[in-house]
């Protein structure tokens, strides 16, 4: 239930707002500071979803307490109160990051609907931050092997930068896992992340894919529709199997990525966008440039900073870490029971040439963790792969 922790100097004030929160919800965890001292005291001990702090108070101010737990305490939702002649600080207030002022003595109907508010938008904040937790931990980059751990310190320098970055390296080894790690650790993390894979996509149909298109722009238009740039304006686009794109929309990204803005398919008007771009290919398109059937100008804007993944074969040190990783995974999704993998079956996966690197690794778990027995032994690893 709600813990609710109201600052206020003045004894009678605190005991209206109790009681009205009281009244209100018998449910709520009330604690009461009568200075900023104590407010701030409390924080350690405590955790608070809202705050109803007075502006004037002797000693620290509200200003002070909410400085204080915006550091501290961030998600804690902070309603200041201000009496005549402090209006001008409860909206300075506002923008230090309070979620609300009330006047006193407060209105009744009001101060209950910005509890109300306050606390949905706390409960709002903690679901999203379980759902990124779970989300990070789908897209979890498993190994400790030296080639993982340079791709790890890559990413790390990357992501606060908003240059752009070409992924290369053979199917499964983990292009788009890098490509998500890069998303979530940048501060666009909480725009979206938005995929298009290249090769997937018929190239008449790409342009509006990647554009968006107006109603009626050809036959099947029937409504305005917003492309993948536009979806991923504020947030990261990860352009899969690039090296697949037809000549003429590469061309069109071009203009987008020298431009930051786009056309849809039957517009007349550009519209602005603000997207990191991340292209990942398993192809080599140095080929593919001297081949001509893949733009250089392009292949510039794109690989600002080039991630090389390594193949499983050169890491096969992380096999061990992968397959405990891998079965721990499946049995969770699939009900199974947990199963070990004996010592030499280890031995023989770290032999074996993988050509479909991790995703192949991970079918092979899947398979044995179906049809093996509660230690999966060399044999049945032989037997079924
Ligand atoms: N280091 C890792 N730890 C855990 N899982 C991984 C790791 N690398 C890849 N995977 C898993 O392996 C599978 C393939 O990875 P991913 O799709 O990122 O590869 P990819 O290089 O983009 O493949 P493709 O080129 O075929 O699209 C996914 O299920 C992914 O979660």
């Amino acid at each position: 239930m709600a813990r609710i922790l109201i600052v206020e100097d003045e004894k009678a004030i605190r005991k209206v707002l109790r009681d009205i929160l009281l009244n209100e919800n018998k449910k709520y965890h009330i604690d009461e500071a009568e200075n900023g001292q104590q407010a701030i005291d409390m924080a350690g001990d405590n955790f608070y979803d809202l705050l109803l702090c007075d502006i004037k108070m002797p000693g620290i101010d509200g200003v002070e307490v909410l400085k204080y737990y915006r550091e501290y305490s961030p998600d804690t939702q902070v309603v200041m109160i201000s009496g005549h002649g402090d209006m001008d600080t409860a909206i300075e207030c506002i923008k230090t990051g309070a979620y609300d002022y009330l006047s006193k003595p407060p209105d009744l109907n009001r101060l209950l609907n910005t509890v109300r508010n306050a606390l949905d938008r706390k409960n709002l904040l903690t679901e999203n931050k379980i759902l990124k937790k779970k989300v990070s931990k789908q897209y979890q980059m498993v190994g400790q092997s030296e080639a993982l751990n340079s791709v790890r310190d890559m990413i790390d320098k990357i992501a606060p930068t908003d240059a752009r970055v070409l992924i290369t390296g053979a199917n499964g080894t983990g292009k788009e896992l890098v490509a998500r790690q890069i998303h979530e650790k940048s501060n666009r993390n909480s725009g979206p992340f938005v995929e298009v894979n290249c090769a997937a996509i018929p190239s008449e149909l790409i342009e509006s894919e990647l554009f968006g298109h107006k109603k009626g722009a050809f036959t099947s238009a029937v409504k305005d529709r917003k492309g993948k740039f536009e979806l991923a304006d504020g947030g990261t686009l990860f352009l899969d199997e690039i090296g697949d794109m037809s000549l003429s929309a590469q061309a069109k990204v071009l203009r987008a990525l020298q431009e930051n803005k786009i056309t849809p398919v039957g517009g007349d008007k550009d519209i602005t966008v603000d997207v990191r771009v991340i292209a990942a290919t398993n192809k080599n398109l140095q080929d593919e440039i001297s081949k001509g059937n893949f733009r250089e100008d392009l292949y510039h804007r794109l690989s600002v900073i080039i991630v090389k993944m390594p193949k499983l074969s050169e890491r096969v040190d992380d096999i061990p870490l992968l397959v405990e990783h891998f079965s721990a995974k499946i049995a969770e999704e699939q009900g199974l029971p947990m199963k070990t993998f004996a010592p030499d079956t280890i031995s023989y996966l770290q032999q074996l040439p993988w050509t479909g690197n991790i995703r192949e690794l991970r079918n092979v778990v899947e398979r044995l963790m179906i049809l093996g027995s509660s230690t999966i032994t060399l044999e049945e690893a032989k037997k079924y792969i």
